[in-house]
């Protein structure tokens, strides 16, 4: 939109240019004078306007058809323009720094300071740039500023004065009809200026005002007053005959520019079109595309919702499920943990019965060979040992006659000279006997002790016999001649480290004499030591 304002703006300025370069330069030395006439005009108008607003005493300054030289110097101190400013906008100008003295006889205003003349030029500008007015600088005011700047803020202050008082509402809109003498940019001043970027805004937002579409009544209106007035003023003065040829090439001028300037326009909107489409579509394309997408939007959040809620709820079934099973699992577990600790218990129970049962049955084999040795050997079992000769001692008088393995025959006196008489045994040891020979034969019957049976040894004869050697040992005590008690100890103990896992044994021993019907302890020593027929070798195990 702002391309087709230019575009509108740019007739008069277009004209403008066309008619700069059109021509001699004769032909521009009378566009000069026709410029300052009108230039004259303007600001003979302009003076006019403002002597009838604040009147002659307020405008004394101001002659009705001032120089340029006066005109400026009669505007420097502001206070015409913001006093004709607050007579169309009461209190637009809020604060009016009035001249103390009569500043008609100081020609140059010199009665304010610097300061207080930039004070109300400034207020004046801030106010009649935010009413859309036409501004120009301060420096326009001092020597060698542009005055027809200024002349054509006054003459928009003019044209604001009229339209208030047609009944003008709203915003109103500057519309050209006042003649630039800057062409169109002046309008679209330097940012850097003080006021232009308020004089843009106020375009910007008199746009906005109307959505921002100048309309093109009112762009023919801006362009034809500017043209109207443009070539009104050129042709014033021409002669009849100079005017087609004039005209002619003005318009072919005219033409061209705006073919060119059209051509511009359209390849500006081919390169902005699709972001500029977008937005052209207006807010009506944008809300209702908006209120589609919100819609869809709704309806897409909806449907995510409820899949969620779907998927939420599957999960949370498939999480109860799966908790269902864990504790399931873990109370498998655990009767599998009990299970698994009473089939040990069953088995060591099992096995432990399986012992006892072996035990049992090894007892009970025990039991049963030991009968059939009590039936073969009988209960009470009586061997014969021979004691050789002493050293010393003469081997003639033996009256041994015949040692065989179960008997024993004895010379011995009779009425005939010499009689034998033979005695029967479970065994005969001869002289030459060992210590392990004797023990061999007695060491199962003493095993038998282990499993629970009682056994009593014990050695019979007279003194010197041999009783102690055979139970015991000679006194020089070797591993070979240990007598019965030492071997059937050391073999007992060894059956009982064998069995330390599955018995264990306390051992007692007890070693009595019985000598004429006394019983003496004879593993307590006193001293003396006796010589008894009876020996008894008692072992407990418990
Ligand atoms: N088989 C044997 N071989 C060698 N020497 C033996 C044998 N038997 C006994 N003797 C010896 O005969 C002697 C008498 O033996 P021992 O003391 O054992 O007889 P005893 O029957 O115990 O006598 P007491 O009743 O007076 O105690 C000892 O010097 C012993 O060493």
């Amino acid at each position: 939109m702002a391309a087709d304002g230019a575009l509108s703006f740019s007739v008069a300025s277009v004209v403008e240019d066309v008619l700069q370069q059109h021509g001699s330069r004769s032909r521009n030395l009378d566009l000069d004078a026709r410029r300052a006439e009108e230039a004259a005009t303007r600001r003979y108008e302009a003076a006019a306007w403002l002597r009838k607003v604040v009147g002659f005493v307020g405008a004394k300054d101001l002659p009705a058809e001032p120089s340029e030289e006066d005109f400026r110097l009669g505007l420097r101190s502001g206070i015409i323009l913001c006093n004709v400013l607050n007579k169309m906008q009461p209190g637009a100008v809020s604060k009016v720094v009035e001249s103390p003295v009569d500043s008609a006889l100081i020609p140059d205003g010199a009665a304010l300071s610097a300061f207080q003349y930039f004070e109300n030029v400034r207020n004046f500008l801030v106010a009649a740039q935010e009413l859309g007015i036409p501004s120009f600088e301060a420096s326009d005011l001092e020597q060698g500023g542009k005055s027809s700047r200024v002349v054509s803020c006054v003459l928009g202050l003019k044209a604001y004065s009229e339209w208030k008082q047609t009944g003008g509402t709203g915003v109103w809109k500057f519309g050209g009809n006042v003649k630039s003498t800057t062409s169109a940019k002046q309008f679209v001043r330097k940012n850097s200026e003080p006021f232009s970027s308020s004089l843009s805004r106020s375009v910007s937002m008199n746009e906005k005002s109307t959505n921002g579409v100048c309309t093109e009544a009112e762009s023919n209106k801006m362009s034809s007053s500017s043209l109207s007035n443009l070539v009104r003023a050129i042709l014033i003065d021409k002669k009849p005959e100079e005017v087609p040829n004039l005209v002619e090439s003005v318009l072919n001028k005219v033409v061209e520019e705006f073919e060119q300037r059209i051509t511009s326009q359209i390849q500006l909107n081919k390169a902005i079109t699709p972001k500029d489409s977008a937005v052209s579509c207006g807010n009506k394309f944008v809300q209702k595309h908006s209120s589609a997408s919100t819609k869809a939007d709704q309806r897409t959040v909806t449907l995510m919702k409820e899949e969620n809620r779907i998927v939420s709820e599957e999960l949370q079934r498939r999480y109860m499920m799966q908790n269902t099973f864990v504790d399931q699992q873990q109370q498998d577990i655990k009767d599998l943990k009990q299970t698994l600790l009473t089939t040990k218990a069953g088995i060591h129970i099992h096995g432990l019965a399986h012992a006892a049962s072996g035990y049992h049955r090894v007892l009970e084999e025990n039991r049963r060979l030991y009968n059939q040795v009590q039936d073969l050997k009988g209960s009470i079992r009586v061997y014969c040992r021979v004691r050789p000769f002493l050293p010393g001692q003469s081997s003639y008088i033996s009256n041994v006659d015949h040692i065989d393995d179960g008997s024993i025959t004895i010379g011995v006196p009779s009425k005939n000279g010499k009689g034998r008489k033979s005695f029967n045994f479970n065994k005969v040891f001869g002289p030459s006997a060992t210590q392990g020979e004797v023990f061999s034969d007695t060491q199962q019957l003493i095993r038998s002790v282990l499993d629970g049976y009682n056994v009593c040894i014990f050695a019979y004869g007279q003194t010197g016999s041999g009783k102690t050697y055979t139970m015991t040992g000679p006194k020089d005590l070797t591993e070979q001649s240990r007598g019965v008690n030492y071997r059937a100890l050391g073999d007992l103990f060894l059956l009982a480290e064998q069995r330390k896992d599955t018995f264990l044994y306390d051992v007692s021993v007890q070693m009595i004499e019985i000598y004429n019907e006394q019983v003496r302890d004879l593993l307590v020593s006193d001293g003396v030591h006796k010589r008894y027929p009876f020996q008894f070798f008692s072992i407990a195990f418990l």
